[in-house]
């Protein structure tokens, strides 16, 4: 099932349990608007090259519309739209001030040079600097953009509006990005997970984890559930799969990764393939890259107890079913990988104030909303006698719904 239709599927089910109005159901689910863009640059050997961005705004009802922008190959309008969705009520789970938005550019990053990739981000910029703004969309990374791409996008943009650090998150520190930021969506992962583990009577220390993605959101929860005593036996990137029983040595595999581009060849660990990593021996599975990952083909296979969803869409509905039936307990994607979004939200505010605050204060607000989020999520599994998907659904559904109807509906 693609993203778009799985994602419309979940928000359905969330408003079937929460009784919505059949119009105010559909207006929820169409998108606020969809942007398409053509973006020609000139490669470094003087050849043309075009790619199509995209930024779809789904909803605005509580506030600006705030997501990431992705770039990769695989990019396309259906999922992008599924992306900007989730932001929706990931937003309201986190219970921050925003809607939802996403954006992307059909690119191999990896096979773009750092000037090819300026002037792409720069050109997409030029394409849609009068449709986001400081209180109307804020983009921030997504995979295969970081804190650079971040610092492109603001410096185009304040050529057309006046210097506006606000205009991104996630940007450099240097340029007002916020301490704590480049970590946040893997502590909020760590502390989701606490929150959940806590509930069965366990803790980080002593599980074994295996994580999907080893980029930003999968090297920093390695790194953190590492420091809080949890053993990561298994990690994978695009390059490969790796994998040490006993746990393996985080910190160097960060060392080794970012010196060779990629896990591949690692003397820590046995190299295994990467299709079998979902279904490795483990407690907890992190799937920290891709969408979709998470199917009907692999989820019978899937042996760890509880998953923990920091990449956005990794389980498809069928496997949810079937996962469902073995009895593995999932954390929703709107809820584990909120720390990112809740921690750009403090980026924004900061710059907004004008007023810096320290990484401690970034990480105990985080651990704060991120705990509040997850007792909010298990509050409506009681109500809606439901599972933590449908939890969250239903809470982030229900908060944009009543933001709607108090806003009104006349021209
Ligand atoms: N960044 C953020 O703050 C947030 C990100 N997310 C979600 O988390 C996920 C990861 O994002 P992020 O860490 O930022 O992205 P990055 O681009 O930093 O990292 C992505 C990682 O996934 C790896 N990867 C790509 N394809 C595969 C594959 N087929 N098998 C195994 N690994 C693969 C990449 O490998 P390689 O580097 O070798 O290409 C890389 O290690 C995405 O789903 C994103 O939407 C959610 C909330 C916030
Ligand atoms: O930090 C943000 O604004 C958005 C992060 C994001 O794209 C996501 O949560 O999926």
């Amino acid at each position: 099932m693609n993203a778009l239709a799985a994602t419309s599927r979940n928000f359905k089910q969330a408003a079937k349990l929460l009784g919505l109005d059949s119009k105010l159901e559909k207006s929820l689910l169409i998108p606020f608007r969809e942007i398409k863009v053509e973006c020609t640059i000139p490669k470094d050997d003087g050849t043309l090259a075009s790619f199509v961005g995209f930024r779809v705004q789904h909803d605005n009802a509580r506030g600006p519309m705030k997501g990431g922008i992705r770039y990769h190959s695989e990019v396309d309008p259906d999922e992008v739209n599924a992306l900007a969705q989730l932001m929706t009520w990931k937003t309201a789970v986190a219970n921050i001030p925003y809607g939802g938005a996403k954006g992307g550019i059909g690119c191999s990053p990896g096979d773009l040079s750092l000037s090819e990739l300026e002037r792409l981000t720069r050109v997409f910029t030029q394409k849609i600097h009068d449709l986001i703004g400081v209180h109307t969309d804020v983009p921030a990374p997504d995979m295969g953009t970081n804190a650079q791409t971040m610092a492109w996008i603001l410096d185009e943009y304040s050529k057309f509006h006046g210097y506006s650090p606000a205009i991104v998150t996630g940007k450099p520190v240097d340029l007002g990005g916020s301490l704590g930021r480049d970590a946040a969506t893997g502590r909020g992962v760590l502390f989701a997970t606490e929150a959940l583990l806590a509930e069965y009577g366990k803790g980080i220390s002593g599980q074994r984890f295996v994580i999907q993605g080893f980029g930003n959101v999968g090297s920093w929860a390695a790194q953190l559930i590492t420091k809080a005593g949890g053993k990561v036996v298994a990690v994978s990137d695009v390059t490969g799969a790796i994998k040490h029983s006993n746990g393996l040595d985080i910190e160097n595999l960060l060392k080794y990764s970012v010196k060779n581009r990629g896990i591949k060849g690692f003397s820590g660990g046995d190299a295994i393939d990467s299709n079998s990593l979902l279904t490795e021996d483990c407690d907890v599975l992190i799937p920290a890259a891709l969408g979709g990952v998470i199917n009907r083909e692999n989820a019978n296979d899937v042996r760890a107890k509880f998953i923990i969803e920091a990449a956005n869409h990794p389980t498809d509905p069928e496997a949810d079913e079937i996962l469902s039936k073995k009895g593995v307990c999932i954390l929703p994607d709107i809820l584990a990988n909120s720390g990112g979004v809740t921690v750009s939200y403090f980026e924004w505010v900061q710059n907004i104030q004008g007023f810096m605050w320290d990484e401690e204060k970034v990480n105990s607000e985080l651990k704060t909303y991120m705990t509040k989020g997850f007792k909010h999520v298990k509050e409506m599994c009681k109500t809606h006698n439901c599972d933590l998907r449908m939890g969250a659904f239903t809470l982030g559904v229900n908060r944009v719904a009543r933001a709607t109807l108090l806003r009104g509906w006349e021209a």
